[in-house]
């Protein structure tokens, strides 16, 4: 965050943190052999909404807080542990072997270095694979039912040893303060989605004053409150059903509300974003919330942490898709991906499916196994032109030189993704933050162009052909100035992890690292 925008107690602006472990490894953990051979700054205890849009920013912020001398527990779910493991990340459906089987940059292969993982045992929850179809019941395990084993998992962590110095939670997880609290130590919130959702939730937090113990009460004036609203999730898509009323029996916007009122009460606040990508909303955060602000981003988990990144991926052994990819002329393929577990209609599959057929144009599509259908003509048989995967990893496809395009749902880490790579988007988006980051990719960086609008009606394919030839058309005018801010926000998201030049990133995660270090060393723990 710009200096003259900082928050009051923000220690971006501190020194380096001089790092005791600097020979970080290609996934951004120390080289330490482990954690009981080191001297660990602090111990802390991460833990993670047990959704893959979730998983992957906290176990890179867990990953670039072990590259600084942290001792990092990250408690997952057990079905978590397992689908992290690289030996769980190679099936396709393709028809190609899959020459090289690759250990996926977001997976982890037991203990790295001073990150360890842990499980949170005897909470059952909905599968991730049924997650989309049993919200109701995945929600509710995870606002209620994890939080004991949480807890369990947190004081193992603990007696593993050495003491847990502090706990960095989801800010999706209520009852994580109350964790922290019990244990004497300082809770810091992840929130894993843009700066200007958190200020439009905000904003209507400044509600009935009703004295109802809702912390975020009034802490917006009247012109915050209407520039905040800009970005209301659910005002920005008024048609759509709002599936929390179903299972909460209350709005999306109350829920969420409800679940993150503990952030002003927070050591501090970590924020996927950078200041440049949001600067009104993170200066309006910064202004409202009384705790110390880190807009991380970019924070992927295959991103290294602790050195210069101008190449655009790592050099990880690469799955057999990339081959297909690297086929390809530049900028000539199109990358389709709306998300990790909320399932389309079979119509919107087959209205994109013969979409991108009429396109003429090839294609990725990373399609989960339930949005396949025979219908369909196989998406696959849609031509030689397509490939369709189950599962690839996405952050390093964006950023392969063949890739042009990005068709995306814009969950907000596809979005900062896309935005790393310097593609050109088609929004899609299904629900919730997804009409807002729709919103911001098109109107406000013009780094793309709608495909389905704001009032969530349905699409047809002949549309979805005309944008995807528009947004792929290296000589049409509207796609050249696309691919022109495309260039300006990729540069931007370089610069914020270069650390020679202390870019923004970085500077955000070392005053972090410097605030709780002080703050749990200097005998602050209460
Ligand atoms: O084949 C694939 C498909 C996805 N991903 C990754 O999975 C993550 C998906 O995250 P996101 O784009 O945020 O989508 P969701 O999983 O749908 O995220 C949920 O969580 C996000 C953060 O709270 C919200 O912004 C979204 O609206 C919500 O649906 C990204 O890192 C992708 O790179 C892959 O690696 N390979």
């Amino acid at each position: 965050m710009a200096q003259s925008n900082s928050h009051p107690h923000s220690m971006e602006s501190t020194t380096h943190l001089e790092k005791s472990n600097s020979n970080s490894n290609n996934n951004g953990a120390s080289s330490s052999s482990s954690s009981s051979s080191s001297r660990p700054l602090l111990h802390v205890v991460a833990i993670p909404f047990p959704g893959r849009g979730h998983i992957h920013p906290m176990l890179a912020l867990a990953r670039r807080l072990a590259s600084r001398g942290l001792l990092v527990t990250l408690l997952l779910t057990p079905e978590w542990l397992r689908l992290l493991s690289p030996t769980t990340t190679t099936t396709t459906t393709n028809p190609n072997p899959n020459p090289n089987p690759n250990p996926n940059p977001s997976s982890i292969n037991g203990d790295e270095g001073l990150l360890r993982l842990r499980a949170i045992r005897g909470v059952a929850l909905p599968s991730e694979r049924a997650r989309g179809a049993a919200y109701a019941a995945f929600a509710r395990a995870v606002l209620a039912d994890m939080a004991a084993p949480a807890e369990a998992a947190a004081a193992a962590a603990g007696v593993e040893g050495p003491a847990v110095d502090l706990v960095v939670a989801d800010a999706l997880l209520p009852w994580a303060p109350a964790i922290a609290r019990r244990r004497g130590v300082p809770a810091a919130a992840l929130f894993p989605q843009s700066a200007s959702v958190l200020r439009a939730l905000l904003a209507l937090g400044d509600g009935d004053g009703d004295g109802d113990g809702d912390a975020t009460h009034n802490l917006c004036d009247q012109e915050e409150r209407l520039q905040a609203l800009k970005y209301n999730p659910r005002g920005s898509s008024p048609h759509l059903p709002d599936f929390t009323t179903l299972c909460f029996g209350q709005s999306m916007h109350t829920t969420f509300l409800n679940i993150i009122s503990w952030l002003p009460t927070a050591h501090s606040l970590l924020l996927n974003s950078l200041h440049d990508l949001e600067p009104h909303a993170l200066a309006s955060l910064s202004s409202i919330l009384p705790l110390p602000l880190h807009p991380i981003a970019p924070s992927f988990p295959h991103l290294p942490t602790n050195t210069t990144t101008n190449n655009n991926y790592d050099a990880s052994p690469q799955p057999h898709y990339f081959q297909w990819l690297s086929s390809h002329p530049p900028n000539s393929i199109l990358y389709v991906s709306l998300g990790s577990f909320l399932p389309l209609s079979k119509q919107e599959v087959k209205e994109l499916a013969l979409g991108l057929k009429l396109s003429g144009h090839p294609f990725l599509w990373s399609m989960r196994t339930e949005e396949e259908d025979d219908d369909v003509g196989g998406v696959a048989g849609v031509g030689e032109k397509g490939m369709v995967v189950p599962w690839c990893e996405q952050s390093r496809v964006l950023c392969h030189p063949s890739v042009g395009g990005f068709l995306t749902h814009c969950g907000w880490n596809s979005t900062l993704e896309g935005l790393y790579a310097g593609v050109p988007m088609l929004t899609y988006p299904l629900v919730w933050d997804q009409y807002p980051n729709s919103k911001m990719v098109v109107d406000e960086w013009g780094v793309g162009l709608r495909v389905k609008e704001d009032d969530g009606g349905g699409v047809r394919g002949e549309v979805v052909a005309e944008l995807v030839r528009k947004v792929m058309d290296l000589e049409d005018g509207e796609s050249k100035e696309m691919r022109r801010r495309a260039r300006e926000l990729k540069e931007m998201c370089h610069r914020a992890l270069e650390e020679e030049e202390e870019g923004s990133s970085m500077r955000s995660i070392d005053a972090f690292v410097n605030d709780i270090v002080m703050h749990c060393k200097g005998g602050k723990r209460g």
